[in-house]
C-alpha cells in the first residue's frame, strides 16, 4: 500500500534510529568511498552539503575530507518563503541553530546557488528513480526547480530505499540525478 509522505517519514526516521552503530559506520564509510571515487570522474569546485543531525546519514566526515582536498564547501541557510541560500563553511566556523536540530553558518556571506557545481541533497526516503521525501519544508524541491543543470546527488542507506511505485510523488517534487546507495 502507498503510504503518505508523513507516514513514510516517520517510518524511515524510526528505522534510522534503530540502526546499530557498527552497521551505520560501515555504510557511512562505504558512501564516503563511493562519493570520492565519483568525484575523481567529474570536474567540480564548489559544493553544497548539509550539516547532518541524528539520525540522518552523517556527511560531516565527507565535508572534512572535501575541505582537506581543497574544495569550496557551502551549507544551506533558511530564507523567507522556504527558500534556501548558501553560505561558505569551514570546520570550526560559527554555526547557529535555526530550527530544532537544523544549524547554519552564522556568516552573512552568500553564494548564488547557480554558482554551485554540485549539491548533496539530504532526505529520508528515496526511490531508485531519485525521488525523495525529506523533512517536509519543500526547501530542496523549490531550490532544484531553479537549477535544472546543476549536478545533484544523495547518499543513502539501503533501509531508506522505497520501491518507485510506493514513494509518493507530487507535481512539485524534484528528483536527484544520482543516488549512492551504501553496500
Ligand atoms: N541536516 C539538514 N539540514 C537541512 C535540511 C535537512 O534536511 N537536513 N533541510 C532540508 O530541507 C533544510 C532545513 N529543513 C527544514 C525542514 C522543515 C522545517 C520546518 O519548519 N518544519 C515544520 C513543518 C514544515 C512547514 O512549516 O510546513 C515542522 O516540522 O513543524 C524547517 C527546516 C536545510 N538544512
Ligand atoms: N516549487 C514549489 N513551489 C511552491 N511550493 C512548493 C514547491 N515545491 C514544494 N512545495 C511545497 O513544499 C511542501 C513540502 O513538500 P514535501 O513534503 O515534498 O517536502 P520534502 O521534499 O519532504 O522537504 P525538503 O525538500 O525540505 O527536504 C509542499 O506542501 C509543497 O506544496
Amino acid at each position: 500500500m502507498k503510504k503518505d509522505k508523513q507516514t513514510l517519514r516517520l517510518d524511515i526516521i524510526n528505522k534510522l534510529q534503530h540502526l546499530n552503530g557498527e552497521q551505520r559506520h560501515q555504510w557511512e564509510s562505504d558512501l564516503k568511498q563511493q562519493f570520492f571515487e565519483y568525484l575523481q570522474t567529474i570536474n567540480v569546485q564548489r559544493m553544497a552539503l548539509f550539516y547532518s543531525f541524528h539520525p540522518e546519514v552523517n556527511v560531516l566526515p565527507i565535508l572534512e575530507e572535501l575541505e582537506a582536498q581543497g574544495y569550496e564547501v557551502y551549507l544551506p541557510c533558511l530564507a523567507p518563503n522556504y527558500q534556501l541560500e548558501f553560505a561558505p563553511y569551514q570546520t570550526g566556523d560559527t554555526l547557529k541553530t535555526v530550527y530544532r536540530k537544523v544549524v547554519q553558518p552564522k556568516t552573512d556571506q552568500r553564494l548564488e546557488p547557480e554558482q554551485l557545481d554540485l549539491i548533496i541533497v539530504p532526505g529520508l526516503a528515496f526511490s531508485r528513480n531519485g525521488y525523495r521525501v525529506g523533512f517536509g519544508g519543500g526547501y530542496y524541491d523549490r531550490l532544484l526547480a531553479k537549477l535544472p543543470t546543476t549536478k545533484t546527488v544523495s547518499l543513502v542507506f539501503p533501509i531508506q530505499m522505497v520501491d518507485n511505485d510506493l514513494l509518493p510523488v507530487e507535481s512539485f517534487d524534484q528528483p536527484v540525478k544520482k543516488l549512492f546507495i551504501a553496500r
